[in-house]
């Protein structure tokens, strides 16, 4: 007897991947045993410097190339076998829309539907409405689309992908190229989405956007998943750095040093380090009880960014 190939339902998984693998046909290893797991209902940051696997991994998720390796379960069918199955419950913007831009923004839209073999011509005026309206393009829905900003082209290509009812919405580097107003719509319009409980899955290569838009992450390294985990528990995964500013640099340099503080660099009134696990309240006091006069005390916030770092030992190519 054989298992019916799209009956797996994970209630708490949206993605599911298991030793996934992609190696190029000219021997690249662009994603190397991937295990990722995709809780329902999160904002989903897939983070990684250019040319991490990113995208080949999102281009597997969608049926559109087939693993080297492992399996793939996306909805809780797996990919590609039910991709006719799973991809209409799929919005997905991938390397940004195609659009003419001699039509209306409507009239995009208009043709995007009746592309749609599912999609009832007689509801379609009222749909196309519906999605221009969520993605806040109804004022500019009768101007070319040629005319309309990168920003409002992305927009436009969400409101394509939210034609019909989805679950999840893939979106590969949303804001790449945007300026910034266009990355703030777009980011508000992802929280306003999460809201309405689709669950986003979104791959970026700029760390502070997913601290701002993101519940969840997953970092990728040179092919290879560095960690994942909730936003805040990967900030948390790094401690923060020391900072004590005092006109007795050397002495507090030197007593921090006795506590366990490491890697001491000292720039004029400043001295900073990496403290040893525990109360960092315990540090100051020792500061004090050694006549050292403490100005200003504190531990900098940790970024994702200096969780990556810590992470891969590397810095973060925040190039493009
Ligand atoms: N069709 C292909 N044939 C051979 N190698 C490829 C192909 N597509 C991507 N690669 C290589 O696989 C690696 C991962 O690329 P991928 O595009 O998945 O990374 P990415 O994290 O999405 O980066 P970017 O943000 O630059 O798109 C890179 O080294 C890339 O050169």
């Amino acid at each position: 007897m054989s298992e019916p190939t799209a009956a797996r339902d994970d209630d708490s998984a949206v993605i599911s991947t298991r030793g996934l693998t992609k190696r190029y046909r000219g021997g690249q290893l662009a994603v190397d045993a991937l295990d990722l797991t995709v809780p329902r209902g999160s904002v989903f940051g897939f983070l990684g410097p250019n040319g991490s696997g990113k995208t080949t991994t999102i281009r597997m998720l969608l049926g559109l190339i087939e693993p080297t390796g492992g399996t793939a379960h996306v909805l809780g069918a797996p990919m590609p076998g039910s991709v006719r199955q799973v991809l209409p419950r799929i919005g997905a913007l991938i390397e940004g829309p195609a659009l003419y831009g001699f039509l209306s923004g409507r009239d995009n839209l208009l043709r995007y539907d009746a592309a749609d073999p599912t999609a009832d011509p007689g509801t379609r005026g009222a749909r196309v409405g519906r999605a221009l309206e969520r993605v806040g393009l109804s004022a500019a829905a009768g101007r070319k689309a040629r005319t309309y900003s990168l920003g409002m082209k992305q927009r436009l290509g969400l409101a394509a992908a939210l034609l019909q009812p989805r679950e999840l919405l893939v979106l590969d580097e949303p804001t790449n190229g945007l300026d910034p107003q266009g990355m703030r719509e777009i980011r508000s319009l992802v929280r306003e989405l999460s809201g309405d409980g689709i669950t986003v899955f979104l791959s970026s290569h700029l760390l502070d956007e997913i601290e701002q838009v993101c519940t969840h992450a997953a970092v990728m390294h040179r092919g290879r998943l560095v960690t994942q985990g909730t936003v805040a528990e990967l900030s948390a995964g790094a401690r923060g750095r020391l900072t004590v500013t005092t006109p007795d640099p050397g002495d507090a340099a030197r007593v921090l040093k006795e506590h366990g503080v490491t890697d001491l660099v000292t720039d004029g009134e400043e001295v900073t380090g990496d403290p040893p696990p525990g109360d960092p309240a315990a540090l100051n006091a020792a500061l004090v009880r050694s006549g050292v006069r403490v100005r200003a005390f504190g531990l900098r916030r940790v970024s994702l960014e200096d969780a990556f770092v810590s992470l891969t030992g590397e810095g973060f190519d925040v190039a493009g």
